[in-house]
């Protein structure tokens, strides 16, 4: 029997009838913990089987409003090999500053440079990493877009067995021109995904990474209404779609609107317009930035919830001018601000190339307000 309480087992079957043990609303008593299968563990053999027991099984862990990081991945300097140790330490690092949540193979997480053992050894050791330094309610998204229906749900469940409990998914893009026409088949891919995924998903809008592929509030508002689906992040900053997202997701909410515990939640995609978000009714971010500012990132949004407007727009622009630095650095450029202000980061792995010293400098220095007021905070 599943540990999933009475729903199929994952790697047994399609999942279309269990979505609403997955609600994020969902109570204490709706257990969704499990275990990884045993005889299906794909986690790299240097993962041992004693620590796979903590990643393993976990409670419901809430989507609610607030600050979540899409953490970095981190290798070995010499032989480019996933870094545990650094990976473990940035979790408990970020959980300790107060974010909401955590989530691995994102933009800044080079997914694209991961294996599928390699992904899920990077989550069971964020999941294992925040358990032991007691953040074991915390909740972990997942990055599992890929070009294939097949292969996507392939990845929420290797999310799910290494102890994810989100999965955010980008549309595929490789082929969109064959697309027919494009809004369809991408409802039909994110439908088809959210039946069989066993964790909900969340869609991932971020036109610069799809070919400019960029879903529209209609296509996005339609897809909510798949009780899998639960929440957007949106990276094309366009504060006009979120707005209608954030209001019609609202008015179709299947129970009285709860600001603290939305049945869609709404993310602005990058740190620069968080205050702008809320403005329109989004609940916070999911923005790279937070990995070298957690804290900053955070009390923005706290000052404008308490209603300190001139606070808040002063430290957004902080916060929106060091994001022009790792928009432009992408994650190259934030692992050298990792680096430069935190001592640790190193590299991102071949083909990205390692910054030149001009280029380490002059991100250094973009940063520094930034960090001057996260070690202030
Ligand atoms: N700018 C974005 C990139 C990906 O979504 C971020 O901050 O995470």
């Amino acid at each position: 029997m599943s540990p999933h309480n009475d729903a199929p087992s994952p790697t047994t079957g399609s999942f279309t009838a269990g979505f609403n043990l997955f609600r994020p609303q969902a109570s204490s008593s709706l257990i969704t913990g499990h275990l990884a299968p045993e005889t299906h563990s794909p986690l790299s053999s240097s993962y041992s089987s004693s620590s796979l027991e903590a990643p393993g099984f976990h409670m419901a862990r809430p989507l609610v409003p607030g600050v979540y990081v899409p953490t970095m991945c981190f290798f070995e300097e010499e032989t480019e090999d996933v870094d545990t140790a650094t990976i473990a330490r940035h979790a408990v690092r970020l959980a300790r500053a107060g974010v909401t949540g955590l989530a691995t193979q994102g933009s800044n997480g080079e997914a694209v440079h991961l294996t599928h053992s390699e992904r899920q050894l990077v989550t069971a050791t964020t999941r294992k990493a925040l358990n032991d330094a007691g953040f074991s309610r915390m909740p972990i998204i997942v990055g599992c877009g890929s070009q294939s229906t097949r292969e996507t749900i392939q990845y929420c469940r290797e999310a799910w067995e290494a102890g994810g409990d989100y999965a955010l998914v980008l549309p595929p893009s490789y082929y969109a021109p064959l697309f027919a026409p494009a809004s369809s088949t991408i409802i039909e891919f994110f439908n088809a995904v959210a039946d069989a995924s066993p964790i909900p998903i969340i869609i991932y809008n971020y036109p610069g990474a799809v070919n400019g592929m960029d879903m529209s509030s209609d296509t996005i508002i339609q897809l909510s209404a798949h009780p899998n689906i639960v929440g957007v992040k949106l990276t094309c900053g366009n504060t006009g779609k979120l707005n209608r997202v954030a209001a019609a997701t609202r008015k179709l909410s299947s129970k009285k609107f709860d600001p603290s515990n939305p049945e869609f939640l709404v993310l602005a995609g990058s740190a620069d317009f968080s205050i702008q978000s809320l403005v329109a009714g989004g609940h916070g971010i999911l923005a790279g930035l937070a990995n070298l500012a957690p804290k900053a990132c955070i009390k923005t949004i706290e000052l404008y919830k308490q209603g300190k407007y001139a606070e808040a727009q002063e430290m957004q622009e902080i916060v929106s001018e060091g994001d022009w630095t790792a928009i432009q650095g992408g994650v190259v450029g934030v692992k050298a601000g990792l680096e430069s202000w935190m001592g640790y980061g190193g590299h991102a792995r071949s083909p990205l190339p390692k910054p030149t010293a001009d280029q380490a400098k002059k991100w250094k220095e973009g940063y520094r307000d930034l960090v001057l007021l996260e070690k202030s905070l």
